[in-house]
């Protein structure tokens, strides 16, 4: 078993796994005769395969309870996710580098601050959404096409907070 503490969720730390989106953060710049600021390009989508394209979707999710236990992580290896909370949601990451396998000392865990979302790379190990406290709405993009674009690997994990 993989006992792990969720850490406070960084751009910096989250670099091995994808991009954190947070407005808070990002550069943007005024359009629409200034009424508006873009957050622009915040995070890598990746399609890819055939007959690739985007998705864009809206996952309800109902709490999970903690500790929380895992059974297995899964990837994605035909594109990326991304998970956007639309009511300030705070939801657990657990990831571990794209790769064959998992090794224990690479799974992280992290805690989202409600205004945090994530973008998962491609092949990027993740829990599936995880949201808090209450039902959660997320606006989520990632990659329809063919193929599988959906592996699981079991591994035992068991998350708190601190
Ligand atoms: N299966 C699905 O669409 N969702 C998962 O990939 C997830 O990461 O929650
Ligand atoms: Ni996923």
């Amino acid at each position: 078993m993989i006992n792990l503490i969720a850490k406070p969720l960084t751009a910096e730390a989250f670099v091995p796994f994808g991009d954190v989106i947070d407005v808070r953060t990002s550069a943007s710049f005024p359009i629409n005769a200034g009424r508006t600021q873009r957050h622009h390009d915040l995070a890598k989508v990746e399609t890819l395969g055939d007959n690739a394209h985007a998705l864009i979707n809206i996952f309800v999710s109902q709490p999970v309870t903690l500790p929380l236990e895992l059974t297995f992580l899964e990837r994605h290896p035909q594109g990326s996710q991304a998970f956007m909370p639309l009511h300030q949601e705070r939801f657990i990451v657990v990831v571990a580098p794209p790769g064959d396998t998992i090794d224990a000392e690479d799974v992280r865990a992290f805690v989202t601050d409600g205004r945090q979302g994530v973008n998962y790379r491609a092949g990027t190990w993740h829990a599936i959404q995880s949201v808090l406290e209450r039902e959660g709405e997320f606006l989520v993009v990632d990659r329809g096409g063919d193929g599988n674009n959906c592996d699981e690997f079991p591994v035992e994990i068991c998350v708190t907070l601190a």
